[in-house]
């Protein structure tokens, strides 16, 4: 067994200077039978188990030298790695790969669960991941900064059922009534899957306005939405009054009639789901929406967030939980930042990661059928917090059971839909 270590953590656990904590860590180790040899670019070849102890959360520059040499070495190696609390050259923080990163067997990860290891690229070099609090004081633990709450749909059941049992007597009435808004011209299939998944999560009735030659296409996928073709905005007002919910941007496009659909949304103090050119519109120069008034959830992807906040898709992905923190608190609204990981921010400060999904999920219409997911459970009454939170988690949950079924490749968004409904239940 080779351990190539640093002790900054148990340093940390046991308050000891950083030498007293090498000194010891190394006569402890010594006292175990470990035989400290200086690393020269090459890692003996009959090793079986490779321990990762080299870098660790402090990480916050790329790596070079010797420590790039060793990490080169690691995945050169044939031995499985174990990483300690993090593998080394991901940042703790970000996910990010700092130029190179051991490709962990599994992961053991102690105190706080670092969101660095649950976003971004952090799953793909963790491997199995393990989490020990240790034995901790109470104060001591506090003192490790939370960032994000890790937040899967399994956990969330423990924590709470997902919705209320229905009453006996409850009616769709009660169930409230999701108008999603979107569909242009070829793109009618986006505004269909997320109605569809609007109708699985339970809401009590959906309706779309559309482009008059898709509503056609809405009808046909399900035949329990109402589906109206809208050319104008007087056209729009008399669906917004019957709606309790909206969601826009599914297929929306970015025409004229664009414009005057979100125009209506923006206008109404309806609670909303924001997604895809609705996002891409109110990220457009000159255009100064905010939502401090209102319950709104925006779902972009790292593209529509690099839109929304003027910069681009790399510097999104080099801080996840800063850029859904940023056009949180830029449009008063709760952001779920898409992709593996999602991340879920609140106007207040609040952050979560989900740790469900998979990459099968990378085809078009997921995105879709996620809108319609959170604008049902709003129209059931949960907060935009609790239905982006649970709306996030139930979506990836459900492509995770689709998975494990007919595996990754291959899944569609329609295919969640059967999972959503069972998941809800
Ligand atoms: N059946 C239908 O009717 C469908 C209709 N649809 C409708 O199509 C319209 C256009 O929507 P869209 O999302 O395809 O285009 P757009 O906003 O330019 O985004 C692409 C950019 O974002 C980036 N990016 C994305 N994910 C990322 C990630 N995880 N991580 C990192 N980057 C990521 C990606 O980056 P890159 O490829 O450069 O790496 C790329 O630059 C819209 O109306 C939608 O509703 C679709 O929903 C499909 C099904
Ligand atoms: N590798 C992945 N792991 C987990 N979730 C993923 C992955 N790739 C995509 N997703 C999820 O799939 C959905 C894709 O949404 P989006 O890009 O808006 O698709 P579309 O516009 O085609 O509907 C998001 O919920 C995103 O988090
Ligand atoms: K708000």
């Amino acid at each position: 067994m080779i351990t190539l270590g640093e002790v900054d953590s148990h340093r940390a656990a046991l308050s000891l200077s950083e030498s007293q904590a090498r000194t010891r860590a190394r006569t402890e180790a010594e006292a175990a039978g470990v035989v400290a040899t200086i690393f020269d670019s090459n890692l003996p070849d009959d090793a079986d188990l490779i321990v990762d102890a080299l870098l660790g959360t402090g990480l916050n520059a790329v790596v070079q030298g010797t420590f790039a040499d060793a990490i080169w070495a690691m995945n050169q190696h044939t031995a499985p790695v174990f990483s300690v609390d993090i593998p080394s050259g991901l940042n703790a923080s970000t996910g990010q790969i700092m130029g190179s990163a051991v490709n962990a067997e599994s992961t053991l990860t102690f105190i706080g669960l670092k969101p660095g290891l649950i976003t971004c690229d952090g799953p793909d070099v963790c491997g199995e991941l393990y989490f020990d609090k240790l034995a901790l004081s109470k104060v001591e633990r506090d003192a490790v900064p939370a960032q994000a709450q890790r937040v899967s749909y399994y956990l969330l059941t423990q924590d709470a059922p997902l919705l209320m049992p229905r009453t006996r007597n409850s009616h769709k009435g009660h169930n409230g009534h999701a108008l999603l808004l979107g569909g242009d011209a070829g793109l009618g299939g986006a505004i269909s899957m997320a109605a569809d998944a609007c109708c699985r999560v339970g809401a009590g009735l959906t309706s779309c306005a559309t482009r008059p030659e898709n509503v056609s296409v809405v009808l046909a996928r399900r035949p329990e939405c109402m589906a109206a073709g809208v050319n104008s905005g007087l056209e729009v007002q008399p669906l917004l009054e019957r709606a309790t919910v909206l969601a826009c941007g599914p297929g929306l496009g970015r025409t004229s009639w664009a414009e005057l659909l979100l125009q209506q949304v923006i206008q109404s103090d309806l609670p909303v789901v924001l997604d895809a050119d609705a996002l891409n519109i109110i990220a457009s120069p000159g255009s100064q929406t905010e939502f401090s008034e209102r319950d709104v959830v925006l779902t972009p992807h790292p593209g529509e967030a690099a839109r929304l906040l003027d910069s681009t898709i790399a510097d999104v992905q080099s801080d996840r939980l800063a850029a859904a923190t940023a056009i949180a608190e830029t449009y008063h609204a709760v952001v779920i930042l898409k992709g593996h990981g999602s991340v879920i921010a609140g106007p207040d400060g609040r952050l979560a990661i989900c740790t469900d999904g998979n990459p099968g999920m990378g085809t078009g219409g997921m995105g879709d059928v996620l809108t319609g997911v959170v604008a049902g459970l709003l129209a059931q009454g949960l907060s935009p917090w609790e239905a982006a939170v649970r709306g996030a988690c139930l979506h990836s949950a459900a492509a995770d059971m689709a998975a494990d079924s007919d595996g990754v490749r291959g899944l569609l968004a329609t295919d969640l839909l059967p999972y959503i409904r069972q998941l809800v239940n």
